[in-house]
């Protein structure tokens, strides 16, 4: 699907996975940047400059052309949630989700060397959770499952049979909206 050479700068095995899926050849190089928010960061913004960030950082030590950064977090009632800093926050993090629609806001950035510019866009899903008891939340933490992902569950893991329903794309609460991401590599000319 292309020639010219796409870099995905995310340690993430579901980013991987995705954009396989998408049929698109690249090379992996995670970036290790700081994902605490700005004071007053709006979300969009948050999840737009840490992808961007994540692209150029890849950029800066590895060879390609195009580079591509996504930063994944859950918007619920106002607060950003990244992945939960122990099983307390964990807990925290599903009770709150429990019973409530929230959403899921991915940013991805896809950063041409050659031109130095990049493009960005923020995708939105809205997730419908059931009321999650108590034992079930604490079966899910025991998996280990909550700890790496924002929000602290995994629609494509063992919280499926928490969501009712979504209302936006799949991909994009996994970590990599692809039709999207799949367009502005076409765009700017990364695929043939
Ligand atoms: C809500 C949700 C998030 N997630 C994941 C996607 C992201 O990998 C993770 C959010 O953390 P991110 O900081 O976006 O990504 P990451 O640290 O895993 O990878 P990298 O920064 O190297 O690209 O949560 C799921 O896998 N399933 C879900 O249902």
């Amino acid at each position: 699907m292309n020639s010219r050479p796409i870099v995905l700068a995310s340690a993430s095995p579901r980013r991987s996975e995705l954009l396989e899926s998408a049929g698109i050849t690249f090379v992996v190089a995670p970036a290790d940047i700081d994902e605490t928010p700005l004071p007053g960061e709006e979300p969009v913004d948050h999840v737009l400059r840490l992808a961007e960030e994540k692209a150029r950082a890849a950029a800066s030590r590895t060879e390609g052309r195009f580079f591509v950064g996504a930063d994944t977090i859950v918007l619920c009632d106002g607060e950003i949630m990244g992945k939960p800093k122990d099983a307390a926050d964990a807990d925290r993090m599903l009770k709150k989700l429990s019973g409530v629609p929230h959403e899921v806001v991915t940013g991805y950035a896809v950063y041409d060397r050659e031109r130095d510019a990049a493009l960005s866009q923020a995708v939105r899903t809205k997730v419908f959770f059931k009321s999650l008891r108590q034992e079930e939340i604490d079966a899910y933490i025991a998996t280990g499952c909550p700890f790496d992902k924002a929000g602290a569950y995994a629609i494509q893991g063992g919280a499926a049979h928490m969501v009712q329903k979504i209302d936006g794309s799949y991909s994009n609460v996994v970590g990599l909206p692809l039709c999207e991401v799949v367009e502005t590599l076409r765009t700017m000319g990364a695929l043939d």
